[in-house]
């Protein structure tokens, strides 16, 4: 850039901690990669001041609508969402510019004095309003012959940690990536590994959006993709989308890269679908050969469309239809 006094960048975020902590982050790195200041743009979204549950509202979209609504109409530039919160539908007018290194994707269980989730006294209230959650800590508990009761819950971090420390309940269930943005990943009592508890699609990884047509700013911004990252939340998303499910239904999906030796040679990629009450799940992996070149989707979008077939003949779709969405 030959502009000594360049015009700022304009993020638009959601003014939670979470959303703040985030944009700073990628502000940061596109001050680096850009030259030019950064500024931050406060957007409230629906998701921040409806005090409905998620998953009556629907959940698709509720956190990202007001952001795409700014990026469309010039007020900002770019935008910075949790992955797992946007619709797995890409409209045209945007790109999806970057997919910057994923945090950890696992869920993670903050419970008193410690414990971990097998250590949970039977009857135990947890608090997740996310039927993917409830469906596997379900699952997990009969599968050790225990109950737990899943509690319905939202609100940020602070609030769902509130009922933990207020000992209103004995565990509440939470991203791992979320925690480690605001510094807290220390009150985490357990990891929830995913051979358990599947993550929800694209959990951990951040979606960078600008408008399609700013060809000059969405190949700045595709400086801080990182193509291992987008090859996995590409099969995830592929299968979220093929299975016709929205980020509030009870599907969990986590690509992951299979080493051999030093070299990386295959793309896992696992999928959950179950009932609420952890009675039944549909549980599947499928692995696939990393394209020589990461960028090419053609691989990870076979493996989510291919998944969802199978679980689908295994009877997933039965299963989402306890809720509509
Ligand atoms: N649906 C809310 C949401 N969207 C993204 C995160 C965490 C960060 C991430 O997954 O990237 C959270 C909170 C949570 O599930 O604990």
């Amino acid at each position: 850039m030959t502009d000594s006094n360049p015009r700022a960048l304009r993020l638009g975020t959601r003014r939670s901690k979470l959303a703040m902590a985030q944009s700073g982050m990628v502000a940061e790195a596109v001050r680096e990669v850009t030259g030019r200041p950064v500024e931050l743009v406060e957007i409230t979204t629906y998701g921040d001041t409806s005090r409905e549950h998620l998953a009556q509202i629907g959940g698709t979209g509720v956190f990202v609508s007001a952001l795409r609504d700014a990026l469309l109409d010039g007020t900002i530039d770019f935008a910075v969402h949790s992955l797992k919160d946007l619709p797995t539908a890409q409209p045209a007018e945007l790109a999806l510019a970057a997919v910057p290194k994923r945090e950890d994707p696992r869920d993670v269980l903050v419970a008193r004095d410690g414990l971990t989730f097998e250590e949970l006294p039977d009857g135990a209230r947890v608090g997740t309003g996310s039927p993917r959650r409830m469906a596997q800590l379900n699952a997990w508990a009969r599968a050790l012959g225990r109950q737990v009761e899943t509690v319905p819950i939202r609100g940020n971090i602070d609030t769902r940690i509130g009922y933990v420390e207020k000992g209103e309940l004995d565990a509440v269930v939470l991203a791992a990536a979320g925690l480690t943005r605001l510094g807290r990943i220390d009150e985490a009592t357990d990891h929830l590994s995913p051979d358990m508890i599947l993550p929800a699609p694209g959990q951990g990884a951040l979606a960078v959006e600008c408008a399609a047509h700013n060809a000059q700013l969405a190949a700045q911004l595709a400086e801080l993709d990182d193509p291992f990252t987008r090859a996995a939340v590409t099969a995830e998303r592929s299968l979220l989308a093929a299975l016709e499910a929205g980020c509030s239904a009870p599907v969990g999906a986590l690509a992951d890269l299979q080493a051999d030796g030093q070299a990386v040679t295959e793309l896992r990629l696992r999928g959950v679908v179950g009932t609420t009450d952890g009675s039944t799940l549909v549980q599947l992996s499928t692995t696939g050969h990393v394209p020589a070149s990461l960028g090419d989707a053609a691989t990870p979008l076979n493996m989510g469309r291919e998944l969802a077939a199978e679980m689908l003949a295994k009877g997933a779709a039965g299963l989402m239809g306890e809720r509509a969405l």
